[in-house]
């Protein structure tokens, strides 16, 4: 079987919705790997026990990370609860961040009720899914 990588990431006034949400949807989050920049990854892992592959925090280049396993095709989800009311220091990674879910076709959901149709949506745990990816020609 195929391990599938989703991504959760959440700025620091968002972490609670955030770690409310995973806490909610546990069962449907377990079977996949999970990555997360690494504040948001230390409190998730801290507070359910679930297993987190961690990169750098988020200002220090985290996003840039996750960007990079989506350049890499390998990543299948992004749950990123970015906040819209506080500037971030790196604001042009957050940006880079969503770009790439776009150039990539990766299911991104940026609020709690996009989150909840993502996850329960049954294309989530479909694997042939992402492979309808785009073709740039390569
Ligand atoms: O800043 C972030 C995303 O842009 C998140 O980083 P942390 O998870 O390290 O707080």
């Amino acid at each position: 079987m195929t391990v599938r990588t989703v991504a959760l990431v959440a700025h620091d006034h968002k972490k609670p919705e955030l770690l409310a949400w995973v806490k909610q949807h546990r069962a449907l989050l377990e079977p996949f790997k999970l990555v997360a920049t690494g504040t948001t990854g230390k409190l998730i892992s801290d507070e359910t026990g679930l297993e987190v592959l961690r990169f750098k925090s988020g200002p220090l280049g985290g996003d840039q990370q996750i960007g990079a396993l989506i350049a890499e095709n390998q990543l299948d989800a992004l749950f990123f609860f970015w906040d819209p009311l506080n500037p971030a220091p790196h604001d042009p990674d957050v940006k880079a961040l969503l770009r790439l879910c776009s150039v990539w076709n990766v299911p991104v959901a940026c609020t709690p009720a996009t989150a909840d149709l993502v996850v329960t949506s049954p294309l989530f745990s479909d694997t042939e899914h992402r492979r309808a990816m785009p073709d740039y020609g390569k």
